[in-house]
């Protein structure tokens, strides 16, 4: 088996060595039918220990059933999966992973502090609560009972409920759906810190910003498969590279749509928007065929254009 050492930064900033054995995640031709509908529909991944990476996908693109499998929640009909080398069920029992899954009610009755004792009381190897309750951002809500709480301190309870068995793995499922900018924020404030200290973190979902803000690779998922791996930066390169933006009025879209590079073409009244692969050839022919065109502006494509063109998806 391999072991791999990795180094990251502790919370207060301190070099802390992190070791693991082999990968944290492999997933092995998963497939996953409900009825008529596949769900996951043959999802190769591997995860080396100290990646924090983001599922993204659009709705029932399989995200939630592929991290249910990941998680052992579910029973795949086909494939491998293992955790850290077990079986998923073993690593949770073992306190290798801590999970955020979507919208489970927490315990009515208990305030935060007893739930996370309760919680803490069932791990092979707990973190002290308070310790936790810092880290998840939840110090001050100790004494508040579960059943008042709004949504973002919810998400941060259960964000401090699958930390507390110091696990080597996060896995969260859309765990900012519903919350609003703030909240989000602060969510992820917290999975950076945990992540800052070499862990591993898998996140779904279907907000482009968080992938690209939060996640250093991001897998591309659509219709129960991989449509498209890699680093952040290379996801965002994939897509058409520039947007070349100007004001024509009359402008036909069909000659526009033949300038050397262009990949798509918009036109909104005089607005002309581009997509082009090579945004100097593109802006060249542009200005020599279309000397009235004025405001250009160039601009690099934003992920959602990566995914959108990977995916074939409309724009949510
Ligand atoms: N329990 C179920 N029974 C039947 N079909 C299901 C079930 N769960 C999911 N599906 C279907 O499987 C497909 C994948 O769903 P899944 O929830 O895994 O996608 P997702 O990417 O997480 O979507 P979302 O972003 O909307 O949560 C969808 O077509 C969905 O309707």
């Amino acid at each position: 088996m391999v072991v791999r050492h990795y180094l990251g930064y502790g919370g207060d900033g301190t070099l802390v060595g992190v070791s693991g054995s082999g990968d944290a995640v492999v997933l092995r031709g998963v497939r996953k039918r409900y009825g008529d509908v596949t769900a996951v529909a043959g999802v190769d991944l591997t995860i080396a220990a100290g990646e924090v990476v983001a599922l993204l996908g659009p709705n029932g693109a399989g995200k939630s059933t592929t991290v249910d499998i990941m998680v052992g929640l579910r029973a795949p009909d086909a494939g491998e999966v293992s955790l850290y080398g077990m079986a998923p069920r073993r690593a949770l029992d073992e306190g290798r992973v801590g999970a955020v899954l979507q919208a489970g009610a927490l315990l009515p009755n208990a305030t935060v502090g007893e739930l996370l004792r309760a919680i803490a009381a069932l791990q092979p190897h707990p973190l002290p609560v308070a310790e936790v309750a810092a880290a998840a951002g939840v110090s001050e809500l100790l004494r508040r009972r579960t059943d008042r709480l709004s949504g973002g301190q919810q998400q941060r309870v259960r964000f401090a409920l699958a930390l507390v068995g110091d696990p080597s793995l996060l896995v969260l499922d859309e765990p900012t759906a519903g919350l609003d900018v703030a909240a989000r924020r602060d969510f992820w404030a917290g999975v950076r810190r945990y992540a800052g200290q070499g862990r591993t973190v898998l996140f779904s979902t279907h907000y482009l910003e968080e992938a690209d803000e939060v996640a250093d690779r991001i897998v591309l998922i659509d219709r129960g498969r991989v449509v498209a791996d890699g680093p952040t930066t290379a996801i965002r390169a994939m897509g058409s590279a520039r947007q070349v933006r100007c004001t024509l009025p009359d402008a036909d879209p069909d000659a526009l749509r033949d300038l050397p590079g262009v990949s798509s073409v918009e036109v909104h009244g005089a607005a002309v928007v581009l997509r082009s692969n090579d945004s100097d050839a593109t802006l060249r022919a542009l200005l020599a065929a279309y000397p009235l065109a004025h405001d250009v502006e160039v601009n690099a494509a934003a992920l959602t254009d990566a995914f959108l063109e990977l995916t074939g998806a409309e724009a949510h």
